[in-house]
């Protein structure tokens, strides 16, 4: 670790507005120009070099399918809203996956005696969330998340009680779980991946909800109707229409079926599906796209016999990346300009009230990243002193105002979390708000992921790979051995 070092604002304006596109320096159009190939002398292979005898040379988009876990989505409405129909559409158009689907409905609860002769009378809330083996649910939800076969309970409807058998559910790529109340239930809530609320007219749905009672459960109109009035629409009122509001989208669903929302409902999930494991667990977390030129530069970094020029060269290709994926998280404004063509041009203009803070010693390698892109921007440091698990402050510089800025948080290598999470509650304590950090790091080991993304879950995490893990000395691996020493010695 490096001495610690003044903080230096630099020149220019001081609330770190990342630089307009006019004001690009020359390195960084050179930048731009090498990482669309043959300029860069470094690259070794020049424009329409032949490869190598005995190599191939592949296109494409690298694959990061393994240990996956799967994909939770829930599916909640009102009674007769449609929820089924949208879930079996969802498993339909994703034909080619693993899905399966459970409904809240398996998890009533046995009813005790009394309840039972309430149940037989009509007048048991069979709506309330009291109802449900909620403890159940969320056992059988976390096995599924773990990529565990669970035993899911069949509840009989005619007798108020679970039979003696149970129906066997394997471990899938996605599990969609279905039921009014599944959006009202926190813990359930908390484990989804994605939250959808079926919403249907209150006339429309209590039409169905005859329909289907009379023809399938044997009642009669006047008794669906009384325990609509009693139970139904006052659990509605309380628990299920207010628990709309946690969804991440609501699907108009009258009479016709809504095709768009399930196209883009399920465009999302094959998105999600091809992405790593925590980017579907973590809504915080980031992975910069994986084109073989981002794979290309991190061979070159994670190769041991790489020269120091090369891996400056390639970590600096890196920063500067994800400083400008770091700065399309920013908020902006709606700017209207107008161009030499006389045209009006409706734009945006970049956010102010941003800095920098790099964890001293290696996180001063994405300085000059920064730098480029934000004119003048303040950038502060914080030095963390590792000793075996724990991490002590022992040093920090940070602009007087930070409480009132965005900070990108820089460190190129996160492995525990430790480090990173201390830096983070440093920010924290001098009252930036846990929503306006934005962690930058060349890579992240999962422990390191795990620890940040849970801990603050707020913060945003953006990186440009995923390694496998850390070793029995907190070494990323594969990773890239010290980054600081190799960056800086
Ligand atoms: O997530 P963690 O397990 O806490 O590890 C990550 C920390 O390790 C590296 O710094 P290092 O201690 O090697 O110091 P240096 O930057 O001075 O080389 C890295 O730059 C992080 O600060
Ligand atoms: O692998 C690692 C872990 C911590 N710090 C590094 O520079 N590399």
């Amino acid at each position: 670790m490096a001495e610690p070092m003044p903080m230096s604002p630099g020149p220019g304006a001081e609330d770190g507005t990342p630089k307009s596109p006019q004001r690009v320096s020359v390195n960084a159009v050179t930048m731009r120009d090498r990482s669309h190939g043959g300029m860069n002398p470094h690259d070794g292979v020049e424009d329409g070099e032949a490869p190598a005898p005995g190599r191939e040379l592949k296109q494409g988009v690298p694959s990061f399918r393994q240990n996956r876990h799967p994909f939770l989505i829930g599916v909640s409405g009102g009674t007769a809203s449609g929820k089924t129909t949208v879930c079996d559409r969802i498993m339909q158009r994703l034909h080619d996956q693993c899905v399966v689907m459970l409904s809240q409905d398996s998890f009533y609860r046995t009813l005790k005696p009394e309840e039972m002769e309430l149940a037989k009378a009509n007048n048991y809330n069979f709506d309330h969330p009291d109802a449900i083996d909620r403890a159940e649910l969320l056992s059988c939800l976390q096995r599924l998340k773990e990529g565990r076969t669970v035993e899911i309970p069949i509840y009989d409807f005619a007798k108020h009680a679970r039979a003696q058998e149970t129906r066997t559910m394997e471990p899938a790529d996605v599990v969609i779980v279905e039921g009014i109340l599944v959006l009202a239930m926190e813990e359930v809530r908390e484990q989804l991946n994605m939250k959808i609320y079926v919403d249907t007219d209150d006339d429309v749905r209590l039409a169905r909800r005859i329909t289907r009672d009379v023809a399938s459960r044997g009642r009669d109109v006047a008794s669906v109707i009384e325990q609509y009035t009693r139970f139904v629409k006052p659990a509605f009122d309380t628990f299920i229409g207010p628990s709309r509001r946690h969804a991440d989208i609501i699907v108009p669903w009258q009479n016709s079926e809504n095709v768009v929302a399930i196209d883009l409902i399920t465009e999302h999930i094959r998105l999600k599906l091809r992405q790593h494991d925590l980017i579907r667990i973590y809504r915080n977390l980031e992975v910069m796209p994986s084109n073989f030129q981002m794979r290309g530069m991190h061979t070159i970094l994670r190769d041991r016999e790489t020269s120091k020029s090369d891996f400056v060269f390639y970590a600096d290709r890196i920063n500067r990346l994800l400083v400008e994926a770091g700065l399309g998280h920013l908020p902006f404004m709606e700017k209207v300009v107008v161009t030499p063509t006389g045209q009006k041009y409706v734009g945006v203009e970049f956010a102010r009230g941003l800095c920098g803070v790099s964890v001293i010693r290696s996180g001063e390698a994405m300085e000059a990243a920064l730098r480029e892109c934000c004119q003048g921007i303040k950038i502060g440091k914080i030095l963390v002193h590792r000793h075996g698990k724990s991490e002590d402050i022992v040093y920090e510089k940070l602009p007087s105002d930070i409480d009132r800025r965005y900070v990108l948080l820089l460190d190129p290598v996160l492995g525990t979390g430790n480090t990173a999470c201390k830096a983070i509650q440093v920010l924290l304590d001098k009252g930036v708000q846990e929503s306006k950090i934005l962690f930058l790091c060349i890579i992240a080991a999962p422990p390191g992921v795990h620890k940040v993304c849970q801990t603050y879950p707020q913060v945003k995490v953006i990186t440009s790979e995923i390694d496998n893990g850390i070793d029995e000395n907190w070494a990323v691996v594969p990773g890239v051995g010290e980054f600081g020493d190799r960056y800086y010695c």
